[in-house]
């Protein structure tokens, strides 16, 4: 059993599988495509991520892969703590630079799903945070690219701690350059 909501961004939506927990701890369903395309999630998953951030405060992100290869995501915490974030970047998008973020954990088994055309990164919330994820495309690092996680107005948590970034990502573009490669379907007036 899997609870699949709207969020505020069409198109984006938060995911509670059903735990059963007993004396052993507990059982849940991280995956079902059946409740996924009930919701109208098509989605075809194609790569399954895994990383670990020592150091809450880790940022990752805000990333995304160009068009041939633009990638959704089907992300959830594995160990620890995590505050997830999806940017509307769909050029002509009503929702054009809006952001939602939720905090994933082990602890609330929540998933977040992000389709094509958005920024995705997070930021660890405990020391020893593992995020792992399904894509609907194969890594392609010519289309990848990177939008500073500083600049779309987004609310961080307020850690305390210094954000640990690759290098990459901290010399990022900001949203207000950045040259958006998706466009939003929009239905015709
Ligand atoms: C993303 C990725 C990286 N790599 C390699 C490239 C590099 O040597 C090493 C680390 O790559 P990165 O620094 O890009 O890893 P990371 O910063 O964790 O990148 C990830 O961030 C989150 C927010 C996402 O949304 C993902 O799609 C992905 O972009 O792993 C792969 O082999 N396959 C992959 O799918």
């Amino acid at each position: 059993m899997v609870d699949v909501k709207r969020t505020k961004l069409d198109g984006v939506f938060l995911i509670a599988p059903k735990r059963f927990g007993d004396v052993r701890g507990f059982f849940a369903e991280t995956y079902r495509r059946d409740a996924l395309r009930k919701a109208g999630i098509e989605t075809e998953f194609v790569q399954d991520n895994h990383s670990l951030s020592h150091a809450a405060g880790t940022v990752r992100g805000l990333h995304y892969q160009s068009p041939p290869h633009a990638q959704a995501k089907l992300v959830r915490c594995g160990r620890g703590r995590l505050f997830d974030v999806a940017v509307d970047a769909r050029a002509g998008s009503p929702s054009y630079g809006h952001w939602v973020g939720y905090e994933l954990s082990f602890e609330n088994g929540r998933q977040l799903f992000i389709p094509e055309g958005f920024l995705h990164g997070f930021m660890s919330l405990e020391d020893d945070t593992e995020i792992v994820y399904k894509c609907s495309d194969h890594y392609a690092p010519d289309c990848d690219g990177t939008v500073h996680w500083q600049s779309c107005g987004i609310e961080w948590p307020k850690t305390g701690l210094a954000p640990l970034l690759s290098e990459k990502d901290a010399a990022a573009v900001r949203f207000s350059a950045f040259e958006s490669p998706f466009v939003h379907a929009g239905v015709p007036a």
